[in-house]
């Protein structure tokens, strides 16, 4: 038996990211380890790989990489576009969490770190084409059948409308650091779900039903960190004919 501790201190050598495709995903329920191996236990199955999986493979040197089924694709296929923009998404969202930490809007961050956890699962559907021959792999990254996760943004989004200030112009990408790192995280967003719509046919319609609401809810959530924060929002003003300060 080896102890949490030199189990803890293993894991630090692996990442996630660095886990062969299937352990990627967040099926995976345990890793446990000893000085020289990782075992990684997932509902269906047990693995073990050296404790020390380096980042790189070599594998996508050439400009292909694999789908979790083992299928590989050039790099500039319509999955691997919209896997990088999830990932991006999710990278924004963890720069907007460094910036309300500490701060009054801070009781978001559980909801942002909740959502970079869903869009982790999201990519696992993407990875997983609907009709790849792997069925038990395809059962195993569905996307929430039940709808839970889009109807619970729902509530989210409904919530934190309560009491937004209301204007009759368009709400200009502002409110601070944080607020504005949420807008950008929302184009980010409307940008992931442009990429999947190529790949409509081969992933959960949940998943695109999930990537469009939560473009609503990070406009909502970058407008209530302002509100938190107690920056003001800036509106939009038409320019014709308008002389600025600067050009006064
Ligand atoms: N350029 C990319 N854009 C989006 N997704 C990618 C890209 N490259 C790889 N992936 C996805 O991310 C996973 C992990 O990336 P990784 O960099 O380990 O893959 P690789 O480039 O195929 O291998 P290696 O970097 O070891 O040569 C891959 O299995 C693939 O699903």
């Amino acid at each position: 038996m080896f102890s949490t501790r030199t189990a803890a201190r293993n894991l630090l050598t692996v990442s996630r990211r660095q886990l062969p495709g299937a352990m990627q995903l967040s099926s995976t329920r345990m890793l446990f380890g000893d000085k020289n191996k990782i075992t990684i236990k997932s509902p269906d199955e047990v693995k073990s790989y050296p404790a020390t999986i380096k980042v790189y493979t070599r594998t996508g040197d050439k400009g292909t990489s694999s789908l979790f089924t083992g299928e590989r694709r050039g790099k500039n296929d319509a999955v691997f576009e919209a896997l990088g923009t999830t990932d991006e998404l999710s990278s924004m969202l963890g720069l907007a969490i460094a910036h309300l930490e500490g701060s009054s809007a801070q009781s978001l961050v559980p909801r942002l770190e909740t959502i970079q956890c869903l869009l982790q699962d999201v990519g696992s559907n993407v990875a997983t084409p609907v009709n790849s021959k792997s069925q038990s792999k395809v059962k195993r990254t569905r996307f929430d059948p039940d709808g839970f996760h889009c109807t619970n943004l729902e509530a989210w989004i409904d919530e934190m409308s309560v009491g937004l200030p209301v204007h009759r112009s368009f709400i200009l990408p502002s409110g601070g650091l944080a607020a504005s790192t949420l807008h950008v995280a929302r184009t980010i967003c409307r940008r992931a779900e442009r990429t999947l719509v190529p790949l409509k046919n081969d992933i959960d319609k949940e998943s695109m039903m999930f990537v469009n609401r939560l473009s609503d809810f990070l406009f909502v959530a970058a407008r209530w960190t302002a509100m938190q924060q107690n920056i003001t929002e800036k509106i939009y003003v038409h320019q014709k004919g308008r002389v600025t300060e600067f050009d006064k």
